[in-house]
């Protein structure tokens, strides 16, 4: 691939709800090249604050009680709580974002590594998509859920929320809502 149809892929990613995420999902060796990419995002003083926790196979059971329980404790009725738990159940492979802010750094501010964590992300899902897969950041009222975040952080780190990744069933809806290079890009001084 040359370097123009590289970035041509890159400029074609577009997120990949869990409805539309069908088998196969990413397999090891695949996901592993994923996290490479990830770990290649900027990283001041290389703190590493963030960890990914794949959730795949039967274990998305385990999760899906766990969405369906959270949905319950926030008042939702039998019929939404299934719709939950179909949300951990639907997509081959879901990766929980958990974020290791240090907030007493001497030299890296809370927000330079909490961008990070978000460069770690978008590094990720532009693998995945180049590897043939779709995948979409979700968070959600749920990454708050006391239960939710304990059994998926350990005390100090912080739940974002969790990617979820697949084989796209039909092309993405994109191109998105939001404004182009001429709002992003601007001279400065103005
Ligand atoms: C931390 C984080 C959490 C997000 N949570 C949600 C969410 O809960 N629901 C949702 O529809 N989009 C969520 N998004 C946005 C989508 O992942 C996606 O970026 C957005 O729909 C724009 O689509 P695009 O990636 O195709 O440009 C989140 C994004 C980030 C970075």
């Amino acid at each position: 691939m040359s370097a123009d149809e590289a970035l041509q892929a890159l400029l074609g990613r577009y997120s990949v709800g869990p409805k539309h995420l069908v088998e196969p999902g990413p397999d090891e060796a695949q996901l592993r090249l994923m996290v490479e990419a990830a770990l290649r995002g900027p990283d001041h003083g290389e703190l590493l604050p963030w960890r990914f926790k794949a959730v795949s196979g039967e274990a998305r059971l385990r999760m899906a009680a766990l969405f369906a329980a959270a949905a319950r404790r926030a008042g939702k009725d039998e019929a939404g709580a299934a719709i939950d738990a179909e949300r951990a159940l639907r997509p081959p492979l879901t990766v929980a974002v958990v974020a290791r802010i240090d907030l007493g750094h001497p030299q890296v501010p809370a927000h330079e590594q909490w961008a990070c964590v978000g460069g770690a992300i978008a590094n990720f899902l532009n693998a995945a998509h180049l590897l043939g897969f779709g995948g979409k950041m979700l968070s959600g009222a749920k990454v708050r859920d006391p239960e939710i975040a304990a059994a998926f952080c350990a005390p100090g780190e912080t739940l974002l929320g969790w990617i979820a990744l697949g084989t796209p069933a039909r092309r993405p809806a994109g191109p998105s809502r939001k404004g182009g290079v001429e709002q992003a890009l601007q001279r400065w001084p103005a």
